[in-house]
């Protein structure tokens, strides 16, 4: 067990100052109650002062999250008593409230923001703790700007208001400036004084991620004796966003001994708080996002694909299990090799091909992968049934799977205010299938037809949308998760039509059950 480090999250603050992300109150809640199943040790809640609703949020975090456990509640003010009462107001629900307040230490802010001389602004910071600690015995004070200010500034500030009674110190690197070795460096001489004047008081970092810098930063932070990390959920954040919790956490446990350091984060919490955070907040996680990112646990490519099968550890540093992830992914597409390939079709009961046999079948799989971004295992059916069917008719194993699978042939979507409708045609075997329905939105009515052609009884559980490109020949990615009889089915599909998108990706995810429904075929 190494040295323990504090978790602030702000993802409710800082993460919600994205353009777009703002939460009600009922959103905030269910955001903050699980923040505290993943273990974090402070919540900030949001910024009282700024609107009523927000006040109102703040204050039901702390009522409805801040009163059993341990965990602290806090929220942000300027160093200006109405914001500082505002914070007062809104947290002292809490078991363990804490008031944060924030004012630059840089020349820029002191000078070029408020028009003050330093003395002036301390004096503020000062005043303003004196008057916060008045209320509350937590009091954490920011020295915003701290990484492009002046050091003997910056330290004078923090004694001052250590003395004043500041419990918290927050180092920030508000605009993304600082560079891991200098950061280090800055922390390592802040955390001396700091320890010699009072070791009660926690050294916290906050690092934005403008230069791509904020996980480094925080780490050298840690590692030059910070105490206290503030971080949010898939980092997002102002501009660039925050150091992500994620990838701190899991950076202190992966290289556990560079740091000995540990938070006491549940990391199998961390998918779901960020897939929660990232629906609430209508913030897509970058695709290749260290931890959460879609492609994290996805491997794509043969070799990487044949060395994780022959052992994990080749290709895997965090095991997708330890964040909450049932299993790593390996994704058919044309540059995966034979062992993948062969491992998807004993994953379906193929386990006993002939060399001959899966060459076969293997370049059938080619053929389709160079024709499609990805083949999933209802493909891999139908490629083995079509090899049967060209090179021995009479096999045992040559069902036909085919007439199992549905497949889009066309469809028409009718999208009006009031009255959106769709009509599908969809071939399974050789059937042909044909259904209409009306829905609340055009999504809905497509999905409803095709429901009825499917006679599934599916739930939708998420539908999501992004555009892999721009401009006209811009491509709508659908990725949805479907429920059946309590199992979950994810599928994508992609198209420059997103009707089209959105009905593939729901015929995959159908297909998806299907091949759960078959029973392994060869042994
Ligand atoms: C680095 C950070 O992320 S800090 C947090 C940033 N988050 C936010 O700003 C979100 C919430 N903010 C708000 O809702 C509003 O900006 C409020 C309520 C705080 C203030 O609103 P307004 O009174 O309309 O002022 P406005 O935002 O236009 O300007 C900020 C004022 O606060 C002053 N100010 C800025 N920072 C501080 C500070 N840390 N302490 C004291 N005063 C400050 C500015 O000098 C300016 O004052 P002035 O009007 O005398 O020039
Ligand atoms: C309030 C402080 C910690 C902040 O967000 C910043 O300086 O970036």
């Amino acid at each position: 067990m190494g040295r323990k480090i504090w978790v602030f999250d702000t993802t409710l603050r800082d993460g919600e100052q994205v353009p777009g992300a703002k939460l009600n109150l009922y959103e905030k809640v269910e955001i903050a109650q699980q923040l505290k199943k993943l273990g974090v040790d402070i919540i900030e809640a949001g910024f009282p002062a700024s609107s009523q609703g927000d006040f109102d949020a703040v204050k039901a975090v702390a009522e409805k999250v801040g009163t059993t456990g341990d965990i602290m509640i806090t929220a942000l003010a300027r160093a200006v008593k109405a914001d500082i009462d505002a914070v007062y107001h809104a947290v002292k629900y809490a078991e363990n409230p804490m008031i944060h307040m924030v004012l630059g230490t840089s020349d820029i802010h002191v000078e070029k923001k408020f028009s003050k001389s330093k003395d002036q602004i301390l004096q503020i910071g000062v005043d303003a703790v004196k008057y916060a600690k008045t209320l509350l015995p937590q009091v954490q004070y920011s020295t915003e700007d701290a990484s492009r200010s002046d050091f003997e500034y910056l330290w004078k500030t923090i004694e001052a208001v250590m003395r004043a009674g500041a419990t918290m110190i927050n180092v920030p690197d508000t605009v993304g400036f600082a560079e891991p070795e200098e950061f280090g460096e800055m922390i390592f001489k802040l955390n001396n004084r700091m320890k010699n004047l009072d070791d009660s008081v926690l050294l916290s970092v906050h690092c934005h991620n403008d230069l791509g810098m904020a996980t480094a930063n925080t780490l050298a932070a840690i590692k030059n004796g910070a105490d206290k990390v503030e971080c949010t959920i898939n980092g997002i954040g102002e501009r660039a966003g925050n150091a992500a919790l994620e990838e701190v956490v899991m950076a202190l446990k992966t290289r556990s001994t560079i740091y000995n350091a540990d938070t006491r984060i549940n990391t199998k919490e961390i998918i779901n708080t960020s897939r929660l955070v990232s629906s609430f907040m209508g913030l897509d996680v970058q695709v290749n996002k260290a931890i959460t990112g879609d492609n994290a646990f996805a491997h794509s490519s043969g070799i990487h694909q044949d060395g994780l099968l022959k052992s994990r550890d080749a290709y895997e540093i965090v095991h997708p299990e330890d964040v909450g992830l049932d299993d790593m992914e390996l994704v058919l597409t044309a540059r995966s090799g034979r062992h993948a390939v062969k491992n998807a079709l004993e994953k379906l009961g193929f386990s006993n091909l002939s060399t001959d046999e899966f060459e076969g079948i293997f370049e059938g799989f080619l053929k389709l992968a160079d024709a499609k971004k990805e083949v999933y295992d209802h493909d891999l059916y139908v490629i083995v049934e079509s090899y049967y069917e060209k090179h021995d008719a009479s096999h045992k194993n040559a069902t036909h799977y085919s007439d199992q699978f549905f497949d889009i042939e066309d469809l028409q979507v009718v999208s009006n205010t009031s009255f959106p409708s769709a009509s599908v045609k969809v071939r399974k075997g050789n059937e042909v299938l044909k259904a209409s329905a009306v829905g609340s939105g055009p999504i809905d009515a497509l999905y409803s037809a095709i429901a009825e052609i499917t006679s599934m009884d599916v739930k939708l559980v998420e539908y999501n949308i992004n555009s892999v490109s721009r401009g006209k020949e811009a491509l709508g990615k659908v990725k949805i998760t479907i429920e059946h009889e309590g199992e979950k089915y994810m599928a994508k599909a992609a198209d420059t039509d997103i009707l089209k998108a959105s009905a593939l990706a729901y015929m995959n995810a159908i297909n998806s059950i299907v091949v759960a429904k078959l029973t392994p075929v060869m042994n």
